[in-house]
């Protein structure tokens, strides 16, 4: 095991889907893949390994945050070989015309955290970015199944509370279609060890318009966007 996943070697595929919520985990495991067995339960993180499609498939919850997203993405790549994450996440719009349930695709993380000045001396702002080849397989397999994915930038914030939604104002200038917590991180260790990734989102609050999903749509809501990550991890090679 590594110091925060208790799996045995060979117990994670490849192919990880990344849910905030270790509840969401434990529900697209049990709602998605066949055969799926719990391979930890290190601080109430669970982990699941099953099958899609007859294609062996994980799904991890990552915690809230890029501190802790940062731990599970390292450990999942450098311990356990996992070569492809797909992030399924919920998310505060700021663009108008996104609404409650849509599905978002992040290109690139804006981020205001201060782990990528610190990795780069303060020197480089540098971009995180989705891998183009899942970003490209998830739009299609979006087509595919009838669903809209709308394609765009987002912000991985450090704090879910903010005292200054004049930035987030700011940032909707520029195109910043929503809000998270983990993204940037994410793509940048991702990027770091030479694994791919990609964020997918559904729209659970309007940040703007102060609408909110219930907590249990927020925990179960999001099958269309399951089912794109799904789909689009095991047609990763
Ligand atoms: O739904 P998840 O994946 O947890 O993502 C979002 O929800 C949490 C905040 O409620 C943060 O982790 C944010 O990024
Ligand atoms: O407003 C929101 C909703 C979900 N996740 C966030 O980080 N912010």
């Amino acid at each position: 095991m590594s110091v925060h996943i208790g799996a045995k070697p060979g117990e994670i595929a490849e192919r990880v889907l990344l849910p905030g919520d270790p509840m969401r985990a434990k529900w697209i495991a049990e709602t998605f893949l066949e055969d799926a067995v719990c391979y930890t339960q290190v601080r109430g993180m669970l982990g699941f390994t099953g099958t899609w499609q007859g294609q062996r498939v994980s799904v991890q919850g990552s915690g809230m945050g890029m501190p802790s997203a940062s731990i599970y993405t390292h450990e999942l790549i450098n311990e356990y070989g996992v070569k492809s994450v797909i992030r399924i996440g919920s998310c505060g719009a700021l663009a108008m015309d996104l609404n409650l349930g849509d599905v978002v695709a992040a290109i690139g993380s804006a981020t205001d955290s201060n782990m990528n000045r610190s990795r780069f001396d303060g020197l480089i702002d540098y971009a995180p970015v989705a891998d183009f080849g899942l970003l490209r397989t998830a739009v299609d397999t979006a087509a595919a199944q009838g669903v809209p994915i709308r394609v765009g930038p987002i912000l991985a914030a450090d704090a879910f509370y903010t005292d200054r939604p004049d930035l987030y104002d700011a940032l909707a200038l520029y195109g910043v279609l929503a809000v998270e917590m983990e993204s940037a991180a994410i793509y940048t260790i991702a990027a770091r060890y030479g694994a791919k990734a990609l964020t997918i989102l559904t729209v659970s609050d309007h940040i703007k318009r102060g609408e909110a999903m219930e907590a249990a749509q927020r925990e179960q809501g999001f099958s269309n966007m399951v089912r794109i990550g799904l789909d689009t991890i095991i047609s990763d090679s």
